[in-house]
């Protein structure tokens, strides 16, 4: 408890004052809560005293009118407190994780942890947030109320007092031992949790490869088996802390009837009065409420330590270098656009480019060919930074792209991917993210140099209209003249294409070209080429094979020297309209 505690005072920033004066609202409030006690000890005192008067009756009246008002207020202004920075501490700590994603390679997305973040970010954070602060608030409470309660009953009585810090320190140290069983299950719980995350996840991606080979049966049972998985380790938690929950009771009743029998006894020789024995037995059944609670609730604090682990786990990913401000500019006169200098790249251990050298003159197009598999998506991906190379560099106008800030960079680079993603929103808002504040001729021009403008304003809500979840209810030609009129609106000095391998129908595939002739206008193109007619007009056509450029040069130079590109155009004449695949 006391780590959770400085870990939250930790976390909280400036929520700092705010969490402390709740805790500190919180503690008054349980010593305030206990003083009924004190009044009642003091009233059978004076009944056994036959002293009890009227003036006596009205200020004890008064104090527990005032003390309950007063912890009333307390309570309301700790809950306030305590709630309003759990959900704002919180709602920072989801902001900082997104910007923290965001700055992370690709490679962690590729490396299956999507199911992670996804569980952190919806399940473990939302757990947290919901009853961090009222359950940390409750065990202070409890905590003081115990010391209280042990405090009076020492106050009153050594031996009795004697008796209750004992079974407390047995209890503490059971409890102890119960906590560490119990955060090793918190974790499995909480990983279990994730995987059952990361099966949704891909049941839910892969529903149309599902169905359309017949899986569905074989995968809804993989699924159920991750239900089952995360039934069974919620009950295992439940069954490892049952055992504990039993001993600390059984240790509790014995402490009780010790403080009963002993109070009956003390009295019985006399070195008890009459009003204490009867206070102690009032309330010695409630003597170890207070510390009973507090133990319990500790299990949810081990759940939460351990969602807190994996959100500090996401958070101490590197991310990749970001320049904050590098004042660059990217001019239009200069001959070349981009180079690459001896790239290097692996993923993980496997090495994938070797050596890779290349440069773009400004307003050229580059066209890389090459078997699948051989690294041509990997060379795109590397000018963009989605990764960092290992070794060499890559230059935009002589300037090392790791020296350009990540937001600088990508207002120069439009990547159309042939995977088209189109987010849940209308078309107007979908084009509009190329650029913020683009106006609507704009977004309509855009549209219209994409081919997309016509077919939209036919649809009943025309550019309001909304497209479902990636764009489903388009089709993929119409979704991908969308994403090109996207970065057209962006209007990067280089653009990256990877040229689509499957063919649609005609008149798709006639505007589809259009839109992309509109898009590469005055650019610098670096194009993963797969049409015959695209590679032909490269201004300098790469082949990369297993990570390595082995021909370069325009169509007429590679063919003379007849070895790869030669095999491979000529595979490509023979097929109708010109595709590699
Ligand atoms: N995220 C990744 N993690 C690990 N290996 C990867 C990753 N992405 C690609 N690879 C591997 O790197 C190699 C090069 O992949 P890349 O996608 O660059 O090839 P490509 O030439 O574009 O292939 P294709 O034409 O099939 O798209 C392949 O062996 C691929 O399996």
């Amino acid at each position: 408890m006391k780590k959770m505690l400085s870990r939250i005072l930790k976390l909280s920033g400036t929520y700092r004052p705010q969490i402390i004066t709740a805790f500190v609202c919180s503690v008054l409030e349980a010593i305030l809560a206990k003083m009924p006690i004190a009044y009642s000890f003091f009233i059978l005192g004076k009944f056994y005293d036959n002293s009890m008067e009227v003036k006596d009756s009205i200020d004890i009246g008064i104090a527990m009118v005032l003390t309950i008002l007063l912890q009333i207020l307390l309570h309301h202004i700790s809950d306030r407190l305590q709630s309003g920075a759990g959900y704002l501490l919180f709602a920072d700590k989801r902001l900082e994780l997104g910007d923290h994603l965001r700055k992370l390679p690709m490679g962690y997305f590729t490396e299956g942890n999507i199911g992670k973040i996804s569980s952190v970010l919806a399940t473990d954070l939302l757990y947290v947030e919901e009853h961090i602060m009222m359950k940390l608030a409750k065990i202070m409470t409890y905590l003081f109320s115990s010391i209280i309660m042990i405090l009076f009953l020492i106050f009153f009585s050594r031996p009795l007092g004697l008796i209750a810090l004992v079974t407390s320190v047995i209890a503490y140290i059971t409890a102890t031992k119960m906590n560490l069983v119990s955060s090793e299950e918190a974790d499995i719980r909480q990983n279990q949790s994730q995987g059952l995350t990361e099966a949704v996840l891909t049941f839910v991606e892969g529903i149309a490869v599902i169905k359309s080979y017949n899986l569905l049966g074989e995968k809804s049972k993989e699924l159920s088996e991750n239900f089952r998985k995360s039934r069974d380790k919620n009950i295992t938690f439940e069954e490892r802390i049952a055992p504990w929950m039993l001993l600390l009771n059984s240790i509790y009743a014995i402490g009780i009837g010790g403080i009963f029998g002993s109070s009956v006894w003390l009295y019985s020789s006399g070195r008890l009065s009459l009003p204490y024995l009867l206070g102690i037995l009032l309330f010695v059944f409630e003597l170890f409420n207070p510390l009973k609670a507090l133990f319990e609730e500790s299990a949810s604090l081990n759940i939460m330590n351990s969602c807190l682990d994996r959100m500090e786990e996401i958070l101490s990913e590197q991310e990749l270098h970001d320049e904050q401000e590098t004042g660059f500019i990217y001019d239009n006169q200069k001959p070349e656009a981009v180079r690459f200098d001896r790239v290097e790249f692996s993923y993980g251990d496997k090495k994938i480019l070797k050596q890779i050298s290349f440069t773009m003159k400004q307003n050229s197009m580059t066209a890389i060919i090459g078997p699948s598999g051989s690294g041509k998506s990997t060379i795109a991906n590397l000018l963009a930074r989605l990764w960092d190379v290992n070794a060499g560099a890559i230059y935009i106008q002589g300037k090392d792209i790791r020296e350009i800030s990540l937001e600088n960079l990508m207002n120069h680079i439009s990547m159309v991917f042939q995977r088209v993603y189109l987010f849940e929103d209308t078309i107007y808002n979908n084009i509009l993210m190329g650029k913020a504040g683009a106006t609507r001729e704009e977004v309509y021009e855009a549209a219209k140099k994409a081919r997309c403008y016509d077919f939209i304003i036919k649809l009943p809500d025309g550019f309001e209209t909304k497209v479902g979840e990636g764009g489903t209810t388009l089709s993929g030609g119409e979704k991908q003249r969308i994403s090109i009129a996207r970065s057209i609106l962006k209007d990067t000095p280089i653009v990256i294409l990877d040229e689509a391998t499957a063919s649609v129908d005609s008149d798709n595939e006639r505007y589809i070209q259009e839109a992309i002739n509109e898009l590469v206008k005055g650019k610098t193109l670096l194009v993963i080429a797969h049409r015959l007619h695209t590679i032909k007009n490269a201004d300098q056509i790469l082949v990369v094979e297993n990570g390595e450029i082995t021909e370069r040069g325009v169509h007429e130079e590679l063919m003379e020297q007849g070895k790869t590109y030669f095999s491979f155009h000529n595979k490509l004449s023979g097929r109708k309209r010109g595709y590699l695949n």
